[in-house]
């Protein structure tokens, strides 16, 4: 099978079911037997227990920003020193094969947390994970679903040009809409158009509305609150092998995202 090269961004309002759609996504693709590279971004969220990857092998992996030696010898400077002399085009190009964990297909890569000031903060971390993500977009050519924090933050212009698919995930309520809002308009001033939204945890009764709502988007799909995600999420297991109603959903999600970059 010819690899395929997609590039898809999941971002969304803390709590809002990024990385659900994520793991979906995930496992959808390594299903049709593509290379599947799952990017958890977002220091709050767990994209390898979403998966269901085993705890121990969870356990040995170490976010990117915490692997001290590999910082240290890629920018040539100590973590956390602001204003020392250090390389500003790290060499990265092995890290997502080698500092990964690879379970059912999916290889896993955890970079944890951009310390403060975004990608403001000029300091040899932020330097290697922002090299790191580049790579990641514009040169790999495989499957990546990039787990995000709230915006778009962390990606700079020629990055998110790269990027084949921004997808917010918005659920019934004021602030999550309001994300969204401000995901479009950072997505505006980064150049970029192609953001979709899909909606999660509506309970009955309120899709219509809230479909009227983010009518500022095009919507890839849509999730039913339903207590299974919890269940799952209580269980450490992954939702896939537990919600045919949640995997069929997905499916028509990435039928719509393959269509639309046809
Ligand atoms: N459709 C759903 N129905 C019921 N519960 C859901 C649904 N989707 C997600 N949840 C629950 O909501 C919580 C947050 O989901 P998830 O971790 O996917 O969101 P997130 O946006 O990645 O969160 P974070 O911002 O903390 O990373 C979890 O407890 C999950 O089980």
């Amino acid at each position: 099978m010819r690899e395929k090269s997609l590039k898809i961004a999941i971002s969304g309002k803390g709590g809002v079911g990024k990385t659900t759609l994520s793991s979906l996504l995930c496992y959808l693709y390594a299903r049709d037997g593509q290379r599947v590279l799952a990017v958890d971004a977002d220091p709050d969220a767990n994209l390898g227990t979403a998966l269901g990857f085993p705890p121990e092998m969870l356990a040995k992996l170490t976010p990117i920003s915490e692997e001290r030696k590999l910082i240290k010898e890629r920018t040539g400077a100590e973590p956390g020193t602001i204003g020392a002399i250090y390389s500003l085009n790290p060499q990265v190009e092995d890290i997502p094969d080698t500092y990964v964990a690879e379970y059912r297909g999916i290889k896993l890569l955890r970079m944890g947390s951009i310390t403060q000031g975004g990608t403001g903060c000029a300091c040899p971390e932020n330097t290697l994970l922002k090299s790191l993500l580049d790579h990641i977009v514009l040169e790999r050519n495989e499957i990546a679903i990039l787990d995000m924090e709230a915006g778009l933050e962390h990606f700079g212009r020629g990055t998110a040009r790269g990027v084949d698919a921004f997808i917010v995930v918005v659920e019934p309520g004021r602030r999550s809409i309001e994300t969204a809002q401000a995901v479009v308009k950072l997505a505006n001033d980064l150049g970029v158009q192609n953001v979709y939204a899909v909606v999660n945890k509506v309970h009955e009764g309120q899709l219509a509305e809230l479909e009227q709502e983010i009518n500022f988007l095009p919507i890839l799909g849509h999730f039913p609150y339903d207590p299974v995600v919890v269940e799952a999420d209580f269980r450490g297991k992954n939702l896939f092998d537990l919600s045919e109603s949640f995997v069929q959903e997905a499916e028509k999600i990435k039928e719509k995202i393959d269509s639309l970059l046809r």
